[in-house]
């Protein structure tokens, strides 16, 4: 069993370049899906969010929403967050690479690097995209104004830092490159995998 990091910064393409190694048989992990599990009613980040930022709190699930307001009017709520939800997000990526029964694991964590995760796979692959294309990307989900991808962007290691740091780097140009990038990179893993 191979585990394969995959990040890359935000709206760089990591969630539609995991699918594409989904599609060559591999098992997928995603630590944003995870976070929304863990915010959601009944999660286990809904009792220590509402602990400490009450205001965050709709309907007994943590809402993005006020989250964000909170993490724009307070320099320090991110990292609060992270201390609560960072643990919690590794058991849950525990649980599921026990259970997984493929030949490659795909752990989609975008701050791999930032948290020390590099050490617990086997090989990163980081997904890149210029710069405009990126902004372009998130402003036109509409889920985040100009100055809350600003504030997230910050707190990310550069993206040429991380490319520069993975073993594999994917260009999210077009999805048929990006395809032909995972297909090659499956292609490496499991060659290698035969010889070890
Ligand atoms: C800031 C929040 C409210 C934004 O929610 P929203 O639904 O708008 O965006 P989403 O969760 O899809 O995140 C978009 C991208 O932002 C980046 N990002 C998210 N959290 C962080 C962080 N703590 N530091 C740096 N980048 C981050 C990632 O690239 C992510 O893919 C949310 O991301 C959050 O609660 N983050 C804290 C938990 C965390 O650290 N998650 C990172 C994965 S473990
Ligand atoms: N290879 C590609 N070719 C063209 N467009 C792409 C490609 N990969 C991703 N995109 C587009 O870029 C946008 C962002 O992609 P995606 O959601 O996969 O990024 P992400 O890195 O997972 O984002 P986040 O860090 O915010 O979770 C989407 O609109 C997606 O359609």
């Amino acid at each position: 069993m191979f585990l394969l990091g995959l990040t890359g910064s935000i709206g760089m393409g990591k969630s539609t370049t995991a699918q594409l190694f989904v599609q060559e048989g591999c098992a997928l992990w995603d630590a944003d899906a995870a976070v929304h599990r863990l915010y959601s009613t009944g999660g286990a980040a809904v009792a220590p969010v509402r602990d400490l930022f009450p205001d965050a709190i709709e309907e007994n699930a943590v809402s993005r929403a006020r989250l964000k307001e909170i993490i724009l009017a307070d320099p320090t709520a991110l990292k609060k967050i992270e201390v609560i939800v960072h643990p919690l997000v590794g058991q849950d990526r525990a649980a599921f690479i026990a259970e997984a029964a493929e030949d490659i694991i795909v752990l989609d964590i975008p701050l791999i690097y930032e948290t020390g995760g590099e050490g617990k796979v086997d090989a990163v692959a980081c997904v890149i995209i210029d710069a405009d294309t990126q902004k372009e990307r998130v402003m036109a989900r509409g889920t985040m104004t100009l100055e809350q991808f600003e504030v997230i962007r910050s707190k990310q290691l550069p993206a040429d830092e991380k490319a520069a740091r993975a073993d594999y780097v994917i260009t999210t140009d077009t999805i048929e490159n990006a395809r032909r990038q995972v297909q090659e990179v499956v292609r490496d893993i499991r060659e290698k995998q035969r010889h070890a």
